[in-house]
């Protein structure tokens, strides 16, 4: 026997009859026995497992051993703790595939981050939505705020400041009076100002803002209003040039319209329906139909849950990029999809990325989440972590995808940051330049 055959014997032994000391010992002075293997292709962890020592277990697992390695049985070092009932081993060794992987994603301990679209400037106050005399007060109040949207666009005006920004306009109510008896304008409370609250508790103090959406021609509107405001022709980028107030209110009072113009009528009797709970509630005129027992979903508005995921290379060094066929030339995103019904988050992460790039993702992990009105989506952002590499691409959703390195995606967080300062050279930007330039 050489010398090599002869120490790995001695170290093989050590495991089976768990002793930690001595296994050890000969990892300091030989790193190269943790994953080596003895007859029948067993290894160290797999002959601790066997003899149900959870100490040596553990010293061969803070060594970093593969604990996906099979025998020549086929079996992993779990198989046999189960096999030879030694569940706390089984258990141990469950938790600890991918805990390598797991230390590439991101600390959590971070602060919840001001992303467009989330910010919430207004109390929505959901108790006063029926109560019939309070909104009624403040539709009469001057110093109530209007907005107005036709077809999901709002009224806005170039803002003062920058050129690129827009701003909503705020109309009061003495502008709004015929819109406000007209049977063509949908209304929808959208809360008080939260900063006018604090200062003033009187209940008459409050600030209300209200969406009003009107079927009317926008052109007359605009001549008699303001002229120089006008629809917001495209939602995107157009609303990414919002201020992060405006962009907030935005957000809640588009995803309400957006489901008023898809839900006219009822979608469990196809009955006719009339608004309620100021605007956020629509119930079926049609007697006897089944919406009308009990609380069902269907009356109120949707939103769509869609995971969105940045995907980390095993090697801690890289990130996947796709882009869509639709997406303007040179930009690539986070792979996202809409969760499934009878689905959890993490297997929507895994499942998207996986029909999408071909990627087996292992540990996911929660970061953040943001409205998104177009027209109604929650966009709930993870990282994930890969454990293939190899990239096929569906080709009908995506057209592409590549790994990023950390310089190359900071060198685009530029443009990127542009984009949603609502850059006037968006396109320029790119269309110059992509993460791979
Ligand atoms: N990077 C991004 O891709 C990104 C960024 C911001 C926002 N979003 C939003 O996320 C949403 C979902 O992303 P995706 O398009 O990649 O999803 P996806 O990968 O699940 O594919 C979309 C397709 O899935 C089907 N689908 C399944 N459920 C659906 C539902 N509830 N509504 C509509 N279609 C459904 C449709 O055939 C649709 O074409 C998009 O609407 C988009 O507005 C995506
Ligand atoms: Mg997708
Ligand atoms: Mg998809
Ligand atoms: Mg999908
Ligand atoms: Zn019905």
């Amino acid at each position: 026997m050489s010398v090599r055959d002869e120490l790995l014997q001695r170290f093989l032994d050590a495991a089976s009859r768990g002793d930690e000391e001595a296994l050890s010992l000969m990892l300091s002075q030989s790193r190269e026995l943790l994953d080596q293997r003895g007859e029948q292709g067993w290894s160290a962890l797999m002959l601790t497992a066997r003899n149900g020592h959870y100490d040596a277990a553990r010293v061969l697992l803070s060594n970093g051993c593969d604990t996906s390695v099979t025998n020549r049985s086929g079996q992993t070092a779990r198989d046999v703790a189960l096999f030879w009932g030694h569940r706390h081993i089984a258990r141990l060794l469950t938790s600890s595939p991918g805990h390598h992987l797991r230390q590439l994603l991101p600390s959590t301990d971070t602060e919840e981050p001001d992303i467009h679209f989330n910010r919430e400037i207004l109390d929505r106050m959901s108790d006063r939505r029926s109560d019939g005399e309070w909104l009624a007060s403040r539709r009469a109040s001057p110093e109530t705020v209007f907005l107005l949207f036709h077809a999901l666009s709002p009224l806005v005006r170039s803002g003062a400041e920058r050129e690129e920004q827009i701003k909503l306009c705020k109309l009061r109510s003495a502008a709004v009076q015929e819109l406000l008896t007209s049977s063509r304008t949908l209304e929808v409370f959208l809360g008080v100002d939260k900063q006018q609250q604090q200062q003033d508790d009187d209940d008459d103090g409050m600030v209300a803002w209200f969406a009003l959406s009107t079927e009317d021609d926008p052109t007359q509107l605009l001549k008699d209003k303001d002229p120089s405001s006008f629809f917001l022709q495209e939602a995107m980028p157009g609303l990414l040039r919002l201020s992060d107030d405006d962009a907030g209110v935005v957000a809640q009072a588009r995803s309400v319209l957006a489901w008023h113009s898809r839900y006219r009528f009822c979608p469990t009797c196809g009955g006719d329906t009339k608004v309620e709970e100021a605007g956020y509630k629509r119930t079926c005129l049609r007697a006897g139909c089944r919406s009308l027992q009990g609380v069902h979903n269907t009356c109120y508005p949707r939103v769509d849950p869609v995971v969105i995921m940045l995907v980390l290379h095993p090697d801690g060094k890289q990130c996947m990029l796709g882009r869509k066929k639709i997406f303007p030339p040179g930009m690539f995103s986070c792979l996202a999809g809409f969760v499934e019904p009878g689905e959890t988050l993490e297997a929507a992460v895994r499942r998207e990325v996986q029909e999408e790039s071909g990627v087996q993702v292992g540990p996911v992990q929660y970061l953040s989440s943001q409205a998104w009105p177009m027209p109604s989506c929650l966009m709930i952002g993870c990282h994930c972590v890969a454990v293939t590499t190899d990239i096929k691409v569906d080709q009908n959703e995506i057209e592409e995808a590549r790994w990023f390195t950390r310089q190359q995606v900071c060198r685009n967080a530029a443009l990127h940051q542009c984009l949603s300062n609502g850059c006037s050279a968006v396109n320029g930007c790119r269309q110059n330049e992509s993460p791979n330039s």
